[in-house]
Parts: structure tokens; sequence; C-alpha cells
């Protein structure tokens, strides 16, 4: 049976989840091992061996010997290969979807707008592989020189949970579109979809070897940073992770991209179209179960509008549907793991000792569904009487935990803002068009939302400010990212000599 048309607690897996040489294939040695879990449910999907070094070289070899046939074709050539592959991932959209529900616990509804940034991403690259090109500047004297974009050989990716097949596009389609090859070592909890993504690849042309997948954890993870024949290394995780690899990466001089997490502002004028500030709240706070990077959890509203936007806010909310996430009309799933919804509540919990107050949410829920009572499942809460220095307001909760706050000026709220070591997003709700672009400049932050928020055309690029990373994904600017530029100088003349 097709794998969209399966159900919850249904599915296993019984293939490699290591992908090497074009095949999947069984990691030739190990660094421990790793179990998946379905969060919907509680159960084991798959046992799986983490990668250990020789397998770790392997992958970087066998991407080595990929990206010299494929950094020889031309722009146009690779451009072909990556919109079979985008054409695929668009013809299996449903499949893919239901697995990164299966193993990620998210909706099945948001899942697929999921797939949908991921065969765009591989389309938008495809579209620009074949304009990649350099300048030609004119010299004294008939001379000039020239600029190539080169590729810069093997890249690894490192992924986190929270958008497993989204993340693996994200970064692939831009580097292989610059003429790279790729290691990928998705999150141990998410270790599934990536593979489809790897024969997906496959079958579009590209050479075998040129997208590998690693499984495991921080040891795998190291031997990829640390590898000598590793040119450049995109990391989607934490703020920690992110500076031991930067740390890494920098006693190998290899260029990194750090995509971290966030605590991000949103900004709710009095003049907004409330209903529409309202829904944006819930998009900027409760997609994937609040586990999103640039969530806008800290909701600054004007306060002359606090209490309509606050019962607009929590009348929303209480109409989330959540249950199982492969049904049709759910739209709040299970967390990604035990351990995290406890983490999560652990948060809901101090903020009422600091004093907020729970509008709605913020407890364990228990679906009617017997097979669905071991899963991870929580109210989407929505907390006020928030201050700045509380534990929910500074800290990423990567839950579904808003915290609405309020203020009186422009100027104190751009102040309050932006007082906070993150910068991945922001977000402003108004009707006054000068404003909103006044405030959005003042913004410490990569991607700034005007009366939206949270959604991704990959056409723009994203990434953050301050803590939160830096390099892009997404845009014409992330080629910059997977290539580097050689300048040719050329002498029309004589060798004018010193000596
Ligand atoms: N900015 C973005 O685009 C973005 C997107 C998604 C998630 N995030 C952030 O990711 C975090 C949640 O994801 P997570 O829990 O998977 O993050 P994490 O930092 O724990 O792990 C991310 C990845 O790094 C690997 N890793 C862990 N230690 C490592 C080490 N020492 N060396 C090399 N690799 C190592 C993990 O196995 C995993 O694949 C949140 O902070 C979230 O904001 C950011
Ligand atoms: C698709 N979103 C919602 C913009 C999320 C991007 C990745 C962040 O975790």
């Amino acid at each position: 049976a097709p794998i969209a048309a399966m159900s919850t607690g249904t599915f296993v897996v019984s293939q490699p989840l290591n992908y090497r040489g074009g095949a999947r294939v069984e990691p030739v040695d190990a660094s421990g091992t790793e179990k998946a879990f379905e969060p919907a449910t509680g159960r084991v999907i798959a046992t799986f061996t983490c990668s250990g070094e020789k397998e770790v070289n392997l992958a970087v070899q066998d991407a080595k010997a990929a990206f010299k046939i494929w950094s020889k074709k031309s722009g146009m050539e690779r451009c072909r290969i990556l919109l079979e592959a985008a054409r695929i991932i668009r013809e299996r959209r449903d499949d893919i979807a239901t697995v990164e529900t299966i193993n990620n616990g998210k909706s099945i509804f948001e899942a697929r707008w999921d797939i949908d940034t991921s065969w765009q991403c591989l389309e938008y690259y495809a579209g620009l592989a074949g304009s990649m090109a350099g300048e030609h500047i004119q010299l004294p004297g008939g001379s000039f020189g020239y600029t190539r974009r080169e590729p810069l050989g093997v890249c690894v990716g490192i992924g986190a949970w929270n958008y497993p097949f989204q993340i693996a596009c994200w970064k692939s389609a831009p580097a292989l579109a610059c003429g790279n090859a790729m290691v990928f070592k998705p999150s141990p909890f998410t270790p599934v979809s990536v593979l489809l993504l790897a024969e997906i690849y496959t079958e579009a042309g590209v050479p075998p070897g040129l997208f590998n997948v690693v499984q495991g954890g921080a040891a795998t993870g190291q031997l990829l940073c640390q590898h000598r024949d590793v040119a450049k290394v995109s990391f989607t995780g934490s703020v920690p992770t992110g500076s031991k690899i930067m740390e890494m990466s920098a006693k190998g001089i290899k260029p990194v991209t750090l995509e971290l997490g966030g605590k991000s502002p949103l900004i709710i004028f009095s003049d907004c179209d409330l209903k529409n500030a309202a829904k944006g709240a819930l998009m900027a706070n409760f997609l994937t179960q609040g586990e999103v990077c640039c969530n806008g959890t800290r909701v600054f509203v004007q306060k002359d509008i606090l209490d309509q936007f606050t019962e607009e806010v929590v009348k929303q909310t209480q109409r989330i549907k959540i249950g199982d996430p492969l049904l049709e009309d759910t739209r709040m799933g299970p967390l990604i793991n035990r351990p995290h919804l406890e983490r999560v509540l652990g948060f809901v919990k101090v903020a009422k000792e600091q004093g907020a107050k729970v509008l709605c949410g913020g407890d364990i829920f228990v679906p009617e569904d017997p097979k669905l009572k071991d899963g991870y499942y929580m109210t989407p809460c929505v907390l006020t009487n928030c201050r700045d220095d509380m534990t929910c307001v500074k800290e990423e909760i990567f839950g579904p935990v808003m915290s609405i706050l309020s203020f009186d000026t422009e100027a104190e709220v751009l102040e309050r803002a932006n007082d906070t070591t993150f910068g991945l997003a922001a977000g402003v709700f108004t009707r006054d068009i000068q404003r909103a672009h006044r405030v959005v400049a003042e913004l410490q932050a990569g991607m700034c939302f005007i009366n939206n928020y949270n959604v991704s055309p990959v056409e723009l690029p994203f990434g953050g400010y301050k803590k939160s990373g830096f390099g892009r994904e997404n845009g014409r600017v992330t080629i910059e990212y997977y290539s580097q530029l050689k300048t040719v100088c050329v002498e029309m003349g004589d060798v004018e000599s010193a000596f």
C-alpha cells in the first residue's frame, strides 16, 4: 500500500538508514545505537546504528568522487537533474509528508506545506544553476580580469528534528546547484525522511555518492565537522551546539552557516487588522507544536487593544484540533518526545510561579483514541501578565507557549523587542505603512514579517542576526555561501618588471 494510505501506529522502518554511493547501506562501523519514535503513539519505529569514523570516511570519500563528476557539469545540466528531483518530490508529496508526520508528530496538513517548500527550493536553485556566473573587468592596456564562481567541494549538512525533510532540501539544493557534493546528518530523533530525498536525487540522475546520509548524534556530527576533506558545514540547531560546530570548523578554517534558535518578538499595534493579527500570532506560535526556530513567542500588544486581541487569540487557540496527526482535520500533533514535552510543561509551571496567568492550555492532553494514549500531546498555551524578566519571555521554549506582553509606545516596544541575545525573526502588525517599515528597519532580526508571520517563500533569504547565527538559506544570496570566488588576472601586454 502507498505510504500515504498508512494510519498512525503501523509504520516501521525496515530498510537501512544510511545512504552512500547511491544506495541504502548498513554502516560499516558504529558509535552507538539510537531509537526513533512515532511521537503520536510513543512507539519505536526504528533502532539504528550511529555511524562511526570508518562510515563517515566512506561517505566523505564517495562524496569526493562524485564531486569530481558533478562539478564538471554545466549549470544547465545540473539544473535539469534538480528539476527532475523537484518533480519527483512533488509527485510523492503525500508519501513524504506522511513519513514526516509519523516521525516528527506535526499534522499531515502542515507536513504537506513543508514538502511544498522543499520541492520549491529545488526548483528555485535549479533555475539559478544555469545562471551562475562571474564578472568581466577591464584593465588598462587591454588587459582584463574575470571572476569565476566555483563550488567548495564536499559540504556537510547537519539538521534539527523540527523540519527534517525541509532542512535537508534547504541545504542540499543550493549546495548541489553550485556543483558541490553533500554528506547530510539528520537529527537522531528524525532519521527517516531524508532517505527519501537521497533516493530521489539518485533517481533524478545525480552521480552515485553526490548526496550521502550518515546517522547519529553529537559523536557522528563531530567526525563530520573535523573531517579534513570537508570544505563547509551548514548547521541547523541550537545555539550551544552551533558554538561547538563553529569551534570545530575554525580549526580547519571551514566556512560555516549557522541557523540557530530564537526568541522572536511579534509587535501588534492598535491600528492593526485585529483578526489578521490574531491569526498571525497563532501562525507565529503554534506551527509544528511550537517547535519552530523563528517563532514570535514574545507577543507585544499595544495597551488599548490588549483585551480585544487576547480574547480573539484565546478563542482561536481553543479551536485548534489536537490529536492524531495523520487525520486530515488535526492541526496540532504531539511534541517530539517525552523529555521535551516535560521540558515545555516545566516552562509553563515556572511561568505560573513567576506570576504569569494561563489563559488557556499548558496541560498534558490525552486523546480519546486509545492507541494515542502514550503520545506526547499538550494543549497550546497562552500566557498573559508576562514581564520581560520572566523565564518564559527570555528563553527559547520550543513548544506551543505564547507569552503576551503589553506596551505603550513604538520607541518603548522597539527597545524591549531588541533586548535579547537572539535575532532570528520579528513581526509587526499595523495598517500604518510608514510605521511598519520604520519599525522593521530598527528590529535586530534577520527575517522580518509585516502583517503576516512564518510564511517561507523560497525566494527570500532566511537566517539570523546576533546569536541566532549567520549565513542564509534560500534566496539568491545563498549561492554565495556554497561557492567561492576565483579571480583571474589576464595580461595582454608585456610584463613590467620591478627588477
Ligand atoms: N534557524 C533555523 O533555521 C533553525 C531551524 C530549526 C531549528 N533550529 C533550532 O534548533 C534547535 C532544536 O533542534 P535540536 O534540538 O535538534 O538542536 P541540537 O543543537 O541539539 O542538534 C542539532 C543537530 O546537531 C547535532 N549535534 C549535536 N551535538 C553536536 C556536536 N557536538 N557536533 C556536531 N553535531 C552535533 C544533532 O545530532 C542534530 O543533528 C532549537 O534551538 C531551534 O531554534 C533553528
Ligand atoms: C517554515 N518556517 C515556519 C518558516 C520554519 C523554518 C525553519 C525553522 O525552524
